[in-house]
């Protein structure tokens, strides 16, 4: 499973994160795909790269897949799984930018400054169903996208593309986030204060302490039970100031919503644990990640990268 998230800090700058939630890797790294490079986009909807990217993914056939990416601009974009449901364009469609599926991250993040922009476009968009290669068929994901104002959600199903204003700024996997938003209204009797006490029969009942109007709150990490816990995490959590207070809520946010070894089989009898964690931080422009077997938080700034290149960079861990 993968839940991210999506806040501002008090000045409007964006922290934007994810985890990977998988029994293992893909061998994947921070890539910078730098204005120089040449994009080969099989229908040419990404004709050039307009702004530099930084996100986690693979490099494959000298071609950037992103698992989630950002850009200079403050815009940033991840991929969760969606299967079940997402159903893309047998092939290209006239009239319309035809993005391949694994394209859809570099799409986003390479092109446009902002939500408002993406959305625009989006409503003459087709996610197409072409691998990069034989080896790698199209991963059926729905996607989260945001900025230092809002985010939203875009599914490609049976109904075709659809856009969804997420005004809680969480994503986890199946079903869609028409489901999630209206399971979220389940739980309005979660609040962080400690209930007052109340008398039954004869007896005077007073709380053990913080997080009993909690009660409630799904622990587990089925994807609904993410999806609500992630949107009660990013809602309550304090708005903060400094870029190292914001990427330690961004880190706590999401461990929340972690996975950990043992608790969970995935259909294939292996288990999932959260591989790694990756977020964006439009006040520095840098991505920050850690992954399962080392916790420690490392960051990777664009700055320190020649974005004007031609060459895909690869950062070393
Ligand atoms: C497995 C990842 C999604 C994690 C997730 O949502 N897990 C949920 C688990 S569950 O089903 O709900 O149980 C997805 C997210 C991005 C995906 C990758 C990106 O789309 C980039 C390429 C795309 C290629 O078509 C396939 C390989 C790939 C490298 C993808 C492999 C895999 O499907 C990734 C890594």
């Amino acid at each position: 499973m993968c839940t991210a998230l999506r806040f501002s800090d008090v000045q409007g700058h964006m922290y934007f994160g994810r985890n990977l939630d998988w029994s293992q890797g893909y061998g994947q790294r921070v890539v910078v795909t730098p204005t120089g490079y040449g994009p080969r986009s099989p229908f040419g909807a990404v004709p050039e790269i307009r702004y530099p990217v930084i996100g986690m993914g693979i490099v494959v056939d000298d071609v950037p897949l992103y698992f989630d990416a950002a850009n200079n601009q403050g815009l940033a974009v991840a991929g969760l799984n969606f299967p079940g449901y997402a159903q893309y364009a047998t092939g290209p469609v006239g009239g319309m930018t035809s993005v391949a599926a694994y394209e859809f991250p570099l799409w986003v993040a390479a092109g446009f400054a902002s939500v408002d922009e993406v959305e625009e476009a989006l409503a003459s968009t087709v996610v197409v169903d072409r691998p990069v290669n034989d080896d790698l068929p199209s991963s059926m994901l729905h996607w989260i996208i945001g900025d230092s104002t809002r985010s939203i959600v875009v599914e490609h199903t049976a109904e075709g593309l659809q856009v969804f204003h997420d005004d809680l700024d969480v994503l986890a996997n199946q079903p869609g986030f028409a489901y999630h938003a209206e399971n979220v209204r389940s739980y309005l009797n979660v609040v962080s204060d400690v209930p007052d006490p109340v008398t039954w029969a004869s007896s005077r009942l007073v709380p053990y302490g913080s997080g009993g109007g909690m009660r409630g709150l799904p622990g587990d990490y089925y994807s609904p039970s993410r999806f609500v816990r992630a949107a009660y995490l990013n809602a309550h959590y304090p708005t903060k100031t400094t870029e190292e207070d914001n990427v330690s809520r961004l880190f706590h946010s999401l461990a929340g919503v972690a996975m950990i070894d043992g608790a969970a089989r995935m259909g294939d009898g292996r288990y999932e644990i959260t591989v790694y964690t990756g977020g964006f931080s439009s006040r520095t422009s840098t991505y920050y990640y850690s992954t399962y077997e080392d916790p420690a938080v490392r960051a990777v700034a664009m700055g320190d990268y020649d974005l004007t290149g031609t060459e895909l960079v690869q950062v070393e861990a």
